[in-house]
């Protein structure tokens, strides 16, 4: 029984010393791990550098590690990029499992991500998404060549409106926005906000790796001066906003924001710093808005690809929501083939594919021992295009889950596109309102062609690397005035 446990599982043959390092594509690791599955199975083994590595890629072995073992497997790799960007793990999402992150965890649950503090921040939500009804409005009404929306843009521009305002209760230069993509300070604030967070958690660094040469050849290369770089960027750009929260009678911040709640916090418990809310608020900016512009984009761009579909969805929004001119959060709630769509999207285009933990102790899963510190990637990506579980996976039926029971809440765990376990999305709530919220009201303001010329056939799939996994070529659409 011994000898059997202590089989490896499969996976390419590596080099000495380096292993599969020099096969490991870091760039779009979840389609890389797919391709391993479709050649080695549902559990895969790599060897990267020093780090032992288990790759996922089935709804069975994925419930053992979540239910079976999921206090084994709810630590976070640290990682140099996340490490300093969390400010040593003072953060949720890459703080290893600890008490530390269960105290923080029930706190940040309780005080901001509850679904009661998800619905006290619609009237942002509501406030943005008008807005950006608006402005595609004017686009949809100009001549030929002026009225293609790219629709990636727009979708990330609310979302991370939505995201900055939440987060610290006010909008820039709300004047010139005129435009579709609001080409102003405000957007161009955030945007670096954005990327600068997104690139700086994804940086490479060979010392993850290679712990004894790694450090030394990430100086060489400037790895190290980059990241500080941007990390005191970001640290300053948080500290300018601390600051103008706690004078707050020299700006007007009218709305009840996160920066606002994590004070709070901060004034009743003496070990509470402005780190800890820093790395609360980076957690926020980059797992909030990005992973819902994502979600919009794909079921759009799935959508405009099956048009019985997406006359179906339109159809249901336009008679729900009726003549009132918006979709709003009671009548989402009603939308039953619209959250069909965003979880069929989600299956087969999870914004954030792979869940990643550490293992903490030796354990046995699917028969096979897992060693303490292996690293493991559950690939909901694969897991859902299983074709044990999914009749025609390739397929986007959102009929599917008409009169089913599959849900997205972790326990389902051939869908997984909020992870499962104790490490779970805790912003569920938000995150799903925001996605139906937007989509809902592009979806019943307007009907949406391809540009003069192309063919809905040649958008295409690619996706563009990073932690996020974003539809890569921008989804470009012409709006007609639909209702
Ligand atoms: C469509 C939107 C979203 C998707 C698809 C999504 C997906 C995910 C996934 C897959 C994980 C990893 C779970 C795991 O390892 O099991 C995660 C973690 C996390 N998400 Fe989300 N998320 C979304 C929106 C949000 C929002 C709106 C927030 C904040 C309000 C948020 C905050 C977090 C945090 C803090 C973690 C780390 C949790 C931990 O490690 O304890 N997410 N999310």
């Amino acid at each position: 029984k011994r000898k059997k446990s202590n089989r490896s599982p499969p996976g390419p043959r590596g080099l000495p010393l380096i292993g599969n390092m020099h096969q490991f594509d870091s760039s779009n690791t979840h389609l890389y791990f797919y391709q391993l599955s479709l050649q080695y199975g549902p559990l895969v083994s790599l060897q990267l550098g020093s780090v032992r590595t288990l790759v996922v890629s089935s709804a069975s072995i994925a419930k053992e590690v979540f239910k079976n073992h999921d206090l084994c497997f709810s630590s976070r790799p640290a990682l140099v990029g996340t490490q300093k960007l969390s400010y040593k793990g003072l953060d949720l999402a890459f703080s290893p499992y600890s008490d530390y992150w269960r105290n923080m965890r029930k706190l940040c649950t309780n005080h901001l991500f509850s679904v009661k503090r998800s619905q006290s921040f619609y009237p942002i939500r509501e406030d943005e998404v008008s807005r950006m009804v608006k402005t595609i409005r004017k686009r949809a009404a100009a001549s030929a060549d002026f009225n293609v929306v790219n629709m990636t843009k727009t979708v990330m521009t609310v979302a991370s409106s939505i995201i900055f305002r939440t987060a610290f209760g006010k909008r820039y230069n709300d004047d010139d926005e005129d435009d579709v993509g609001y080409d102003n300070k405000m957007s161009r604030q955030i945007h670096w906000l954005l990327s600068e967070t997104q690139a700086s958690f994804a940086s490479f660094f060979l010392k993850d790796y290679f712990p004894l040469v790694g450090c030394f050849i990430d100086t060489l290369c400037g790895s190290w001066t980059r990241l500080d770089k941007s990390f005191y960027g970001l640290d300053a750009f948080y500290q300018q906003l601390i600051d103008e929260h706690l004078h707050a009678s020299t700006v007007s911040t009218q709305e009840c924001s996160m920066l606002d709640i994590l004070l709070q916090m901060k004034s009743d418990s003496s070990e509470f710093s402005f780190d800890h809310i820093k790395a609360i608020l980076m957690d926020f900016i980059v797992a909030a808005s990005d992973t819902s512009a994502a979600a919009v984009v794909w079921a759009m761009t799935l959508l405009v690809k099956n048009p019985p579909q997406m006359k179906k969805v339109q159809q249901e929004v336009r008679d729900i929501t009726g003549k009132k001119g918006f979709v709003d959060e009671n009548d989402t709630q009603n939308l039953a083939y619209l959250k069909a769509v965003v979880k069929e999207a989600m299956r087969l285009h999870p914004p954030a594919p792979l869940l990643v933990r550490d293992a903490a102790k030796n354990c046995v899963v699917s028969g096979i021992e897992i060693e303490a510190n292996t690293r493991v990637y559950v690939n909901t990506y694969t897991i859902g295009r299983d074709p044990e579980f999914w009749e025609n996976p390739e397929v986007f039926l959102p009929e599917r889950f008409m009169n089913s029971s599959i849900d997205i809440k972790g326990h389902d765990y051939e869908l997984l596109p909020f992870g499962a376990g104790r490490r779970m999305c805790p912003g569920m709530s938000m995150g799903m309102a925001m996605t139906e919220l937007v989509l809902a009201n592009l979806l019943y303001s307007f009907n949406w062609e391809v540009p003069p010329g192309e063919k809905t056939a040649d958008i295409d799939m690619a996706t563009l690397p990073g932690l996020t996994a974003h539809k890569k070529n921008h989804l470009c659409l012409v709006p007609r005035i639909g209702y």
